[in-house]
């Protein structure tokens, strides 16, 4: 049964700097590669890219007005003398037409195509550094020019309806008739825009989902982190790095694409409606601005405690999960034991703790919803309350009060992305603590290997070499032996033993590098050249086949190969017994410990490695077997070392390293016949 973690280490949850450094942290590289002063220029290569766009759209959307000017010339002369900051262009031509034409030869015009051309030209100096990352900027000038336009369609439906209402208060049949037509059209172009939008944002997330999580993976499993994590300890600060790669990297990539394109949406919307508002009313534009900063403020106070909790809650679903996950894994050890009593008290103490916490959380929406319902509630009526009296002293007309109502609405959404998106900006930025946590300990332990590890060292050498060994537990709790020295020629063998705990398994640790906290020097030939055999071997997710051929060390290995492999481990008939090498299974739950370890040493035969290293690898065979393997190894000219505790296991190997030996010395290195068991 793992530990069900108690307590959590103290973090600040505040909208900080530290925050907004971690975001930039995760969120850059997919842009732009980090390095010094890298955040500046990605933040330059962004504001470009909107100049880009802007300087795009303006001549996309003037050729859709000549276009659309065939179609319907009284629309668009409407538009130019309705929309206020259109109004200025009257000066440019006396039809419509004129207007639209002359705006190409208009000083803004030129402006535009300077700032294109330039910042083509950015992004062309830029090339190296966004070399491999084309694809995401094309992919984020396509999605910011689709949000211009569909906010410039929000603005045409807005006057498009606003001329319907006028005509019918006119009772003006034709006209009324004519925009509704307009409507018709122009929804045919929007919905395919707006689907494209979504699209685009989806595909967007979806890429760098795909990215951010194999860069974190590619550090993860990168100098075997996944094991230096000690994620399942109770008070460790990276908990479930799973669920981080997993659902953290999800929700960030795509809520930090639905918040940045919503607050440009508004920003646009802001633009685009504030004027519509600021020509109807003064005091109704700056009374709002007033009432949604204050909103704002308390969003934010109310957003802080939501980010602890929702950050908690993460955590303590992944530790509910991974306490169910835990029982399926073991499911047999714990049937044998009848555990289930003691395993449903283990995941529902996990599952109370994520209920307590997520009843914290609804209590603390409750509170947002009483906020976020009294301040949509009140706003509703504001616009109401100023454009009625307005109409009643008929200084505006009718189809002004709609939209004075809508324009008020869309300023009012464009302003309220704090107030009404607080809790989906806590959540954001739980995850964006939970990823930037992790995201720090990768860079921690990549800086730490730069400079270099302290403690023992490891060189590369033709065999192994053990120099003045101190070790340690990695708490630095206990010290296991010290200053140990020996040396292996190949192909000599040695062969570990001491009482239970020890550091038998700790030596091997050591000699593959797994734990470093002591000193002393170990030389061993590289990796690739030895195979590891746990006590528990290691059944990987896959087929029979690639069971054997795991770790993959040799290439070309063909069935026949793998068939005498098994057969010289005694194993003759297990593909045939399994369905054949494709066979899938749980061949954890499947195969006996006995056959595994078998399995395992077919493993060694498939690979040929020079050195082999044994933990109990045959704990689970009778004598007869564990002579049979022995020999093998034995005649493969492989240099060994073994750990365990049978007394058999001396007659296979040339030196013992007793590391308690009963005269009381830290250990004792002695050749095997001389070496007598103690029973
Ligand atoms: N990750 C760890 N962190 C702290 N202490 C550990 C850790 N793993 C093992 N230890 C401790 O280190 C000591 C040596 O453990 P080790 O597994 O090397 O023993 P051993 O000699 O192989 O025992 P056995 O014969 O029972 O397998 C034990 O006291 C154990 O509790």
């Amino acid at each position: 049964m793992t530990a069900v973690p108690q307590s959590q280490p103290l973090l600040k949850f505040r909208f900080d700097r530290t925050l907004w450094q971690r975001f930039v942290e995760i969120a850059q590289p997919y842009f732009y590669p980090p390095g010094p002063r890298s955040s500046t220029q990605f933040l330059f290569l962004i504001l470009t890219q909107l100049v880009f766009v802007v300087s795009f759209t303006f001549f996309f959307v003037v050729a859709l007005a000549l276009i659309g000017f065939q179609f319907s010339p009284k629309f668009f002369a409407g538009l130019v003398n309705e929309i206020i900051y259109l109004k200025f262009l009257s000066s440019l031509g006396k039809s419509s037409l004129e207007i639209f034409q002359n705006l190409l030869t208009f000083l803004p015009a030129y402006i535009f195509l300077v700032l294109l051309i330039g910042s083509c030209g950015v992004f062309y100096a830029y090339r190296r550094k966004l070399q491999g990352r084309e694809k995401q900027w094309l992919i984020l000038a396509i999605l910011l020019f689709l949000a211009f336009i569909v906010s410039s369609l929000n603005v045409l439906i807005s006057y498009v309806f606003r001329f319907i209402d006028n005509a019918l208060n006119g009772r003006d049949a034709k006209v009324f008739w004519d925009f509704l037509w307009v409507y018709g059209i122009t929804l045919v172009v929007a919905i395919p825009i707006l689907i494209s939008y979504r699209y685009t944002r989806r595909k967007l997330a979806l890429f760098w989902r795909a990215w951010l999580t194999n860069t974190l993976l590619k550090d993860y499993f990168s100098n075997r982190a996944y094991y230096e994590l000690d994620s399942n300890a109770a008070n460790t600060d990276i908990d479930n790095p799973d669920q981080r790669m997993t659902e953290d990297v999800n929700s960030f990539t795509n809520t930090i694409l639905d918040l940045i394109l919503d607050i440009l949406d508004s920003v646009l919307d802001l633009v685009a409606f504030t004027g519509i508002l600021y020509s109807i009313s003064t005091q109704l534009t700056f009374g709002l601005l007033g009432y949604v900063s204050i909103a704002s403020v308390l969003a934010l106070w109310i957003g802080t405690k939501l980010i602890k909790i929702n950050f908690n809650q993460l955590r303590l679903e992944g530790d509910f999960r991974y306490g169910m996950v835990h029982v399926r894994d073991n499911a047999e050890s714990i049937a044998f034991y009848r555990g289930e009593n003691l395993e449903r008290n283990q995941v529902e103490t996990r599952l109370g703790r994520v209920i307590k916490n997520y009843n914290l959380l609804i209590i603390w929406i409750a509170l947002l919803d009483i906020f976020q319902y009294a301040y949509n509630y009140f706003a509703r009526l504001v616009p109401y309350l100023i454009v009625a009296p307005l109409y009643f002293a008929k200084q505006v007309d009718f189809g002004t009060i709609g939209q004075g109502i809508f324009a008020f609405g869309m300023v009012l959404r464009a302003l309220s992305i704090i107030p009404t998106r607080i809790q989906d900006i806590s959540s954001f930025a739980a995850s964006i603590e939970r990823l930037g946590m992790l995201y720090e300990r990768f860079r921690q332990r990549e800086s730490r290997e730069v400079v270099g590890r302290e403690g023992i060292i490891i060189h590369p050498y033709t065999h192994f070499k053990v120099d003045g060994l101190t070790l340690n537990t990695p708490n630095a709790e206990q010290t296991l032996f010290e200053n140990l020295s020996f040396e292996l020629t190949p192909p000599q063998s040695l062969l570990v033993v001491g009482s239970s705990g020890c550091g038998k398994s700790s030596l091997l640790r050591a000699i593959a590098g797994l734990w470093c906290n002591g000193k002393g020097t170990i030389e061993s030939p590289d990796y690739t050249e030895a195979l590891f055999l746990p006590q528990k071997p290691y059944m990987l997710l896959g087929t029979l086949r690639e069971q054997l051929k795991y770790p993959n060390r040799r290439e070309n290995i063909t069935d026949t190969d793998i068939q005498s492999a098994l057969a010289r481990v005694n194993l003759e008939d297990l593909a045939n017994r399994m369905g054949g090498l494709d066979t899938e299974k749980d061949w954890a739950g499947v195969l006996s410990q006995g056959e595994q370890q078998r399995l395992a040493f077919a493993r060694i035969l498939l690979s040929q490695p020079k050195y082999v290293i044994l933990d109990e690898a045959t704990s689970a065979l009778d004598v007869t077997n564990e002579r049979w393997l022995y020999e093998l190894l034995q005649s493969q000219d492989i240099s060994y070392i073994s750990v365990g505790h049978r007394p058999s296991l001396v007659d296979y190997h040339q030196i013992v390293l007793d590391l308690r030996p009963e005269n009381g010395s830290s250990w004792q290195l002695l050749p095997a016949k001389d070496y007598q068991f103690s029973s």
